[in-house]
């Protein structure tokens, strides 16, 4: 299984390209769309986001609402793109040169990517580094999510800080099923919705003083049978592969598992997760200090993934920079932005989990149908199971 997106944030569409879905898997449209209207609503994001309606059209690889096998082709919209297109349209010219951005914004990716690809506007880098993208990301996260919904997985997203504020008391459903409808329902995906207005207070003070934040959030993954990933070798570990992914998206800079740094503070007793067995349940553990993976892989316990979002690099107010026309130092550029995205980075990082599983999993057991697919990881859950007794 892989995956690759196109398109410019101003530009028509983006693209998404999925490859590797077993055969006769039941794919619900409306439910992708349910997803990519929950990644927009976020309390504290700009205008933008006012503009756009996310819908996905499949074009390709699916038929009567079940995968055929066939790479799978997306593509999302950008409305935005009527104010844009004798801009940045593959057709124009631009002649008088509007919304060229030569004041690169620190934090982003305008000044390196100006350097790399010897481009003079700087639009040309961000438009595609933008995280605009992310919305093809969970569209495609949400199909492979319904891949591995079939075999009893579910992973949901949710936030824990925003902007030096943290959850005061520990979410109260303790699986993905109860913690959904609580984190669905809430324009910011907290776990506990009593503490709501406490952080929109937090977004509106930040939104008052014109300035950005950013926090922290969970993905946490139930159902996972134990043995998902390998210790065998590094490309294998499924830690790796998942803290790759999850850095991967734009202004993630940190990844944990488990009680995570603070695992460094901990006696190396109390830090790991004792093995327990009863006839009833066979293998089980005491505690999930280490979040369900150990050896880089899943142990059987639910995976607890957590990452921090910078804040917002975009300043209101634009910080010091060069013009890279004349070297001489300027404010930069102060495009459109959010106060703060951690919601949706929240979600975007749940579609990135369900990415990496189903691609793990389809390159462990036998893929080319659903059944095939359900068969054989059935079997290894059975094998594992049966070392109960
Ligand atoms: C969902 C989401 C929305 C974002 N919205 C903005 C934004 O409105 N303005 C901005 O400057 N950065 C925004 N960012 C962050 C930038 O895209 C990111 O910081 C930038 O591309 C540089 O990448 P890096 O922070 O990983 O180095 C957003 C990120 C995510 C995940
Ligand atoms: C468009 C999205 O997010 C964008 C991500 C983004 C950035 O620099 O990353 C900048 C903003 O774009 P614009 O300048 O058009 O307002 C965000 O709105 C989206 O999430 O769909």
């Amino acid at each position: 299984m892989d995956y690759l997106t196109a398109g410019e944030s101003h530009g028509p569409m983006l693209t998404g390209i999925l490859t590797g879905m077993p055969a006769n898997v039941p794919i619900d449209i409306a439910a992708i769309d349910r997803q990519l209207t929950l990644r927009q609503n976020g309390y504290g994001r700009g205008g933008r986001m006012r503009i756009e309606h996310d819908t996905v059209t499949v074009t390709a690889g699916v038929r009567a609402g079940q995968t055929t096998g066939s790479p799978i082709g997306l593509l999302i919209k950008n409305r935005d793109y009527s104010h844009w297109q004798d801009i940045i349209g593959a057709a124009a010219t631009n002649p008088d040169h509007l919304r060229e951005v030569t004041r690169p914004r620190p934090g982003h990716a305008d000044l390196v990517g100006g350097l790399k690809y010897d481009q003079q506007d700087l639009r040309n880098i961000l438009e595609r580094a933008s995280a605009r993208s992310t919305a093809m990301m969970v569209a495609l996260g949400t199909m492979t999510g319904q891949l591995l919904n079939t075999l009893g997985i579910r992973a949901l997203g949710y936030v824990t800080a925003m902007g030096g504020h943290r959850l005061t008391a520990a979410p109260v459903p303790v699986d993905v099923a109860g913690l959904t409808t609580i984190v669905e329902g809430n324009d910011l995906r907290l776990p506990d919705d009593r503490q709501l207005a406490a952080f929109h207070a937090v977004v509106d003070a930040a939104k008052a003083a014109h300035h950005t934040i950013g926090g922290q959030f969970t993905v946490r993954i139930d159902g996972l049978v134990p043995g998902i990933g390998s210790m065998q070798n590094w490309r294998e570990r499924l830690d790796g592969r998942l803290a790759g992914a999850l850095v991967s998206i734009p202004a993630i800079k940190a990844v944990s598992f488990g009680d995570g740094p603070a695992l460094g503070d901990e006696p190396g007793d109390q830090a790991q997760d004792d093995i327990t067995w009863t006839p009833a349940a066979g293998y089980g553990r005491a505690s999930n200090h280490l979040g369900g993976l150990e050896g880089g892989m899943t142990n059987g316990q639910p995976l607890l993934i957590h990452a921090t979002m910078k804040p917002i690099p975009t300043q209101p107010r634009g910080l010091p920079t060069v013009d890279v026309r004349t070297h001489a130092a300027a404010q930069a550029v102060n495009e459109r932005a959010d106060v703060t995205a951690v919601p949706a980075a929240s979600l975007v990082a749940q579609a990135m989990v369900q990415l990496t599983l189903a691609q793990v999993i389809t390159e462990s057991f036998s893929s080319a149908t659903l059944s095939d697919l359900q068969t054989s990881y059935r079997a290894f859950a059975q094998r594992t199971e049966d070392r109960k007794d």
